[in-house]
């Protein structure tokens, strides 16, 4: 990670250069370092595994009726043009048999939004991984989020967002449960 933090820095000067500074002066002194280590940050979930940032807990459960964590705050990159896409998420299951630590779906969202990605991507990713991991009759992830590429540049537009969803197992068959889950998130 060091050497290649380093090698990050290195282009990082090169980048500041050709944008016309001089990468010299004081206030630009350890800029490319900073960016560095924050760039490894905010793609630090190339680093990470499911297994890893759930930690085994998985917890026996007879209740089959839906688990949503709602609101999650989200801070993703967006793969075409490395600028930030930020918003929240919303996940539901359906538990078979097993319940998974509150706190981990923030972590498995986390995990997949520290990459670059675009976000229905993204949505597919957390929504597979929480189906693989608690092995749920059903699955549903919704996103909504702002991309800095729509806003800062480009089209330049400021109000819109993108909204996505996956819905898996009995969300997908079944419209009732996933009536229940869109009014709760709603
Ligand atoms: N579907 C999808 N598109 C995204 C996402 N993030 C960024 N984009 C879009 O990716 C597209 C890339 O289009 P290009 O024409 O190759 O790139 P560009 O010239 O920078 O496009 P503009 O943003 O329209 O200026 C743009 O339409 C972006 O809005 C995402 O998460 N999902
Ligand atoms: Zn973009």
């Amino acid at each position: 990670m060091d050497s290649s933090n380093k090698e990050i820095e290195q282009h990082y000067t090169a980048i500041l250069g050709q944008l016309g500074e001089d990468v010299n002066r004081e206030g630009l002194r350890d800029t490319p370092k900073r960016a560095a280590k924050a760039m490894q940050y905010l793609c630090k979930g190339y680093r990470q595994t499911l297994e890893e940032v759930t930690n085994g807990a998985l917890f026996s459960s007879d209740n089959s009726e839906m688990v949503l964590v709602r609101d999650i705050e989200l801070y993703s990159l967006c793969e075409h043009h490395m600028l930030p896409f930020i918003g929240k998420a919303h996940v539901a299951y359906l538990p078979s048999g097993k319940v998974l630590g509150l706190s981990k779906v923030a972590r498995i969202v986390d995990m997949y939004a520290r990459r670059l990605q675009i976000q229905e991507n993204l949505t597919h990713q957390i929504a597979e991984a929480v189906q693989r991991i608690t092995g749920a009759a059903g699955v549903a992830v919704v996103i909504e989020a702002k991309h800095m590429c729509m806003m800062m540049r480009g089209v330049e537009k400021q109000n819109s967002s993108m909204i996505t969803s996956v819905m898996l197992g009995e969300f997908r068959k079944n419209a009732a449960t996933r009536g229940e889950f869109l009014g709760l998130v709603k």
